[in-house]
């Protein structure tokens, strides 16, 4: 199976004012490959709705080739692009009064004969996307009774439904939480993996994304498009690159951003994990310095300082205010 589904070589996207070109992306070179999660990620603005729109085959190029399955994506016709290609937005229109199962049929449509009914192999289809993304159960509920969710699983049993080797999906854990923001992502990363399907998810979720995805696509603003495994790119410290105010850093050990940690002369001793949390908490309530050691005992936890004891961070930030 040819592993490349997408490919940009040269890549100059933009908007058209009149006859004036307005350049947002210069020069992009990828490829999205089959049996992988890719994640865009970049600042707002950058560009990355504006690369999604032109794989989607909205947005001529400027300049380069970008080929969706090695034919230019401009040359598809409507039907034969959306066999190939299904995306999922961030905000999509949805009408509220189909059931969750006739909003999956839905992603049938590039297939329907000109009666328009579904046939066994598309009621087929529909089945396993809904078993796939576990909504199955809620078949028959309204869409706009369900959480937003199980409604962004819905969305992407409608796109699995269309059966396409690509899928976009633009912003697909905006609105949820914590458990669901990862539950949606590991289903696409296993859809991606099960389903031999090229998956391109649009995230500004770094933490979520670097437990998921296969590979990362950087954006940042007038730099060249940086791929590469997440881990790589960690590595290397490009992963910076999506945070140009050295207001902040890539934090290595617990692949987060952070502040920018501020010079402090704090000595805290103890257990690795705890001593960055007590460090955290002084240096917000305004501690750069002590008169001595913090000294951390764990089982139970308990913090000396000067010869006393405290069982909380708070009654510490207390006695070093009133002192
Ligand atoms: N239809 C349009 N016509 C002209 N300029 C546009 C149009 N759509 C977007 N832009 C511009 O293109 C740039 C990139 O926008 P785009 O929506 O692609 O960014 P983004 O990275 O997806 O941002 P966000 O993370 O906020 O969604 C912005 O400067 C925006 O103003």
């Amino acid at each position: 199976m040819e592993s490349v589904a997408v490919k940009g070589e040269g890549l100059s996207l933009g908007y058209l004012k009149g006859k004036q070109r307005k350049v947002i992306l210069e020069q992009l070179n990828f490829e999205l490959k089959t049996k992988e999660l890719t994640c865009l990620l970049g600042p707002n603005g950058v560009g990355k709705s504006t690369l999604v729109k032109a794989m989607m085959g909205q947005l001529i190029p400027f300049e380069g080739k970008l080929e969706l399955k090695k034919k230019n994506v401009s040359e598809y016709a409507h039907d034969s692009r959306a066999k190939m290609l299904s995306v999922v937005l961030s905000e999509p229109h949805l009408p509220g009064n189909l059931t969750v199962e006739q909003l999956v049929s839905l992603g049938r449509t590039p297939y329907l004969k000109w009666y328009g009914a579904l046939d066994t192999s598309d009621k087929a289809a529909v089945n396993r996307a809904l078993e796939i993304t576990q909504v199955d159960y809620i078949r028959k509920e309204l869409v706009n009774e369900i959480s937003d969710g199980q409604r962004q699983k819905v969305l992407i049993a409608r796109a699995l439904a269309q059966d396409s080797p690509v899928m976009i999906l633009d912003e697909p854990t905006a609105h949820l939480d914590l458990i669901n923001r990862y539950e949606i992502m590991r289903l696409l990363q296993e859809i991606a993996h099960a389903e031999s399907k090229a998956i391109l998810v649009v995230t500004h979720d770094l933490e979520i994304a670097l437990e998921s995805a296969d590979q990362f696509w950087l954006l940042s603003c007038g730099l060249p498009l940086i791929t590469g495994k997440p881990e790589d790119l960690v590595i290397s410290g490009q992963i910076n690159q999506l945070y140009p105010s050295d207001r902040y850093e890539f934090d290595l050990l617990r692949g987060r951003v952070r502040l920018r940690e501020e010079s402090s002369n704090l000595e805290i001793i103890g257990d690795q994990d705890l001593t960055f949390w007590v460090k955290k908490a002084l240096l917000k309530a305004g501690f750069q310095q002590l008169d001595g050691p913090v000294l951390i005992q764990s089982n139970p936890i308990l913090l000396r300082y000067q010869e006393l004891e405290f069982s909380r961070l708070d009654k510490l930030i207390d006695f070093l205010r009133k002192n």
